[in-house]
């Protein structure tokens, strides 16, 4: 999230709401492989698929916080384009996700559609490793931050999945090594915007309940409204918990990928957006996602080695279909209804709460 000084610019986040008991972790302590960080990293990607990480006190988590900034306001000036503007960029799904989604256009659980607005930008293009695509006049005008702000985030990502690697028993690398910065992957960059809520309005999901395909997601939020299903709850019921955003820190997300790669060991969990909570609701909500995916030549096979269990003959395996086929095979499924997302793999809290 980014500093204190982008919350004083809202209300607060209310009390009293039903919260997830998300680990709050240290980067700082992270990067010196702390033995109890690195174990309660582990258990928070276990037992929820999401954990906070505190940026300060780092150098390399205080510049992902200034770049974090940078992005917000990097988001406030594409959604202020003219609209018919906004659709020249418009997205071209399930095989290309880059550029912008109206809203309106996603099926919520409640029967109704979406209400968040998404640009959507590719590490290929800003980094170089494809041929640059023609963005909205915001992005191409603010290329060299939004690189930035990739290195940062995929350094960030590699911290945590060294820390996972160790955990899992795997080699340094065998995680990190599946995503290099300077080969081609569909990782992104997305801007996410929502309206300020009118009255009305306030019982509606903002953006559907969903998994993110990816390995590792960073997410900076100010104004509250992302919900995490717990283990096992009914997605239609009143079951989902609040994130409530934290200064200085990030929400870590893992996603369907690393669940796929690990047997299930990790998880991966059913989070959605609805209206910001309370008085938050008379402002516009954005946020920033670096959504980190493998290589495209990597494949979905689990990983060996450690503490991945084995693949039995009687289960399913991916083998070596491409981690880009099966992406846009789910996202087809999911389109389609063929396939309801799920929290997936990980393990039951050990703590009630
Ligand atoms: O805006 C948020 O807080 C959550 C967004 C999200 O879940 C996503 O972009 O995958
Ligand atoms: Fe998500």
């Amino acid at each position: 999230m980014p500093t204190a000084k982008y919350f004083k610019q809202v209300p607060p986040f209310p009390s009293g709401l039903p919260l997830a008991p998300l680990q709050k972790l240290s980067l700082k302590k992270l990067q010196d492989a702390d033995e109890q960080e690195s174990a309660s990293l582990f258990r928070a990607a276990r037992e929820w698929g999401f954990c906070l990480i505190d940026l300060q006190s780092s150098a390399q988590g205080e510049s992902l916080l200034q770049l974090a900034e940078k992005m917000f306001d990097l988001t406030t000036k594409t959604f202020a384009l003219d609209y018919d503007e906004l659709l020249r960029h418009a997205y071209n799904p399930p095989h290309d996700l880059t550029g912008y989604k109206r809203k309106g256009v996603l099926k919520t659980d409640d029967g109704k559609v979406d209400c968040m607005e998404l640009y959507t930008v590719n590490q290929d293009d800003i980094v170089g490793n494809k041929p640059a695509r023609s963005n909205a006049e915001p992005i191409e005008a603010n290329r060299a931050t939004i690189k930035q702000f990739i290195e940062q985030s995929h350094g960030v990502v590699d911290v945590v999945a060294l820390q996972l690697e160790r955990q899992l028993g795997l080699q340094p690398g065998a995680i990190s090594s599946l995503s290099p910065l300077h080969e081609a992957s569909d990782t992104s960059i997305r801007l996410l915007h929502a309206q300020p809520q009118s009255a009305k309005h306030r019982e509606f999901i903002t953006l559907g309940g969903h998994t993110d395909i990816d390995t590792i997601t960073l997410l900076f939020n100010v104004v509250g409204g992302m919900q995490i299903l717990p283990m096992g709850e009914e997605r239609t019921g009143d079951k989902w918990l609040y994130v409530q955003p934290a200064p200085g820190h990030v929400i870590i997300n893992f996603g369907d990928t690393l669940v796929e790669w690990t047997g299930g060991l990790l998880r991966t969990s059913l989070h959605r957006v609805v209206a910001a909570p309370g008085p938050q609701s008379s402002v516009i909500r954005r946020s920033v996602a670096y959504l980190q995916r493998p290589r495209a030549s990597a494949s979905m096979r689990r990983l060996v080695g450690g503490r991945i269990p084995l693949i039995q003959e009687a289960e399913d395996d991916w083998g070596d279909v491409p981690v880009d086929d099966w992406a846009a095979s789910r996202v087809r499924q999911i389109i389609l209804g063929q396939l309801k997302p799920e929290t997936r793999g990980g393990t039951a809290r050990r703590v009630q709460v």
